[in-house]
């Protein structure tokens, strides 16, 4: 296989397409050595078949707002891969959405999920929707409309949706409601759930704690302790609320967080009580970042990222390409010595051989945020054997599973000077099962 040759061949068949593009670059790029040991890949066209996704669902969706007009949407599925279990991955709702963003997110998720050790092939989906501004009637109607074809396509054997960005509790919910009222069943479709009806404890906090956890493992490789560390966090959503709230709890300090209009830079840190209100303030009365500044009479700052604050540590939790180049050189001039993925895709390549370049701890995100996938394959487990486990139970499962996949990146990642190039090592682990698995089952 030669890398370059491959993405121009992607690139010219799927030309509108960048985000994909990106993603499949990087992979490639690192496995190639790895895929070029094994001449049997190569005469079962394993690369193409693993690129390219088993099949893309396109949808119109139609639902009437609260002023009684009828608004029309996109829908999609990416089912990209279920060799090693049925389709699994998030829902985005935001107006960005497009099927290139799905498709790239759809492939990060078939190696994330080959990580996580849980039987879960790879899948994503959304909407160019954006809950943002909308009643919850109408989030509603847009939701129950949505399921009416996306439910004829998954299944607990199947494919088994869940939250991404713009998509929490609320989404999941009426979506669940929704799937009961046409099938007549009550399946595990969807992760993510309320408590009352099948979620799993530690499922919204499992993605930021999963993050935390695997930093923590990536210092110990330096000897560093995350106490008193100076952290930066973007985003505030769902990742970005539990990564506060664990390095709270582990003792380190946070000063910013950020929405899509701006960021605060809190010096004295986010605390306790401040990260109740910043909850209070997204998930309930889903306000603006700024309002944490005119509360706690702090430094906002409009239309910019937080990456030029100093700080020891720097984790990404809200969307793909949000750190590029200038930012990335920003952060080692300031001396950070370890970024972490919450979100998906948040450094851009130019950004990555910065951090790279200066021999930083580094981990992509399909590593570093598999907790919230490997929660949601626990929360399936659950809903299959019918039981609940304890909060202390799936916390201690969620542990074991970031530890087995630092380990894992230290394995296939560890270069000749011993630094561990946390990239290198999640694509290779995460490939070669999911490679293996497609070599076992011939060519379908
Ligand atoms: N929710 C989960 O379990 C998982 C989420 N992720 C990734 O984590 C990231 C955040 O997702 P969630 O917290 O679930 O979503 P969310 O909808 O709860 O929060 C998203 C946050 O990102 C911000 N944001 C969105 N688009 C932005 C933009 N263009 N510029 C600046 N800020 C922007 C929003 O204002 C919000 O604070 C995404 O990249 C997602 O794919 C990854 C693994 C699992
Ligand atoms: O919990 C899930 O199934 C999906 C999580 C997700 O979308 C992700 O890992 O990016």
């Amino acid at each position: 296989m030669n890398a370059v040759k491959v993405v121009e061949t992607l690139k010219q068949r799927f030309p509108n397409e960048p985000e994909y593009i990106q993603a499949v670059t990087q992979v490639l790029g690192t496995i190639e050595e790895e895929y070029n040991k094994h001449p049997e890949f190569d005469r079962a066209n394993l690369i193409e078949r693993l690129c390219i996704p088993d099949r893309v669902i396109e949808f119109r969706v139609s639902w009437v707002d609260d002023k009684g007009n009828v608004q029309t949407n996109m829908g999609y599925r990416v089912q990209h891969n279920n060799v090693i279990g049925p389709y699994k991955g998030g829902l985005r709702f935001h107006k960005s959405v497009n099927l290139g963003i799905l498709k790239f997110l759809a492939f990060e998720q078939t190696f994330k999920n080959s990580l996580t050790t849980l039987p879960m092939g790879g899948g994503k989906g959304g909407s160019d929707f954006s809950p943002r501004g909308k009643s919850d009637a109408e989030v509603m109607r847009f939701c129950q409309a949505f399921m009416t074809e996306l439910y004829r396509h998954i299944g607990p054997d199947e494919d088994v949706p869940a939250g991404d960005i713009g998509v929490g509790g609320r989404e999941v919910a009426y979506m669940f409601g929704m799937y009961k009222k046409l099938t007549h069943q009550w399946n595990g479709i969807l992760t993510g759930k309320g408590l009352e009806f099948g979620g799993s404890l530690i499922r919204p906090e499992a993605t930021g704690y999963g993050n935390v956890y695997f930093l923590v493992n990536m210092l110990k490789t330096r000897n560093i302790d995350i106490k008193g560390k100076t952290v930066l966090v973007s985003g505030s959503g769902n990742v970005a609320q539990y990564t506060i709230e664990k390095c709270i709890e582990l003792g380190a300090k946070v000063v910013t967080c950020s929405d899509s209009d701006g960021y605060i830079y809190d010096p004295d840190g986010i605390t306790r009580e401040k990260l109740d209100y910043i909850m209070e303030l997204k998930n309930i009365e889903r306000g603006r970042i700024r309002e944490y500044a005119e509360e706690y009479g702090v430094k906002y700052v409009e239309g910019a990222k937080p990456w030029f604050e100093k700080a020891d540590i720097a984790l990404p939790s809200a969307t793909q390409n949000e750190i590029n180049e200038e930012a990335a050189k920003a952060l080692v001039a300031n001396g950070v010595i370890a970024v972490s993925e919450g979100a998906n895709m948040p450094t851009t390549p130019e950004a990555i051989k910065v951090f790279q370049d200066a021999k930083i701890l580094y981990s992509p995100g399909k590593a570093a945020n598999a907790g919230g996938v490997a929660v949601s394959g626990l929360e399936m487990t659950q809903n299959s054997e019918r039981l609940s486990w304890s909060r202390e139970e799936v916390d201690a499962k969620l542990h074991d599973i970031m530890n087995d996949i630092h380990a894992n990146c230290v394995k296939y990642g560890t270069e000749a000077d011993g630094y561990i190039n946390y990239v290198k090592g999640a694509n290779v682990a995460g490939f070669l099962k999911v490679a293996k698995a497609m070599m076992a089952q011939g060519i379908v």
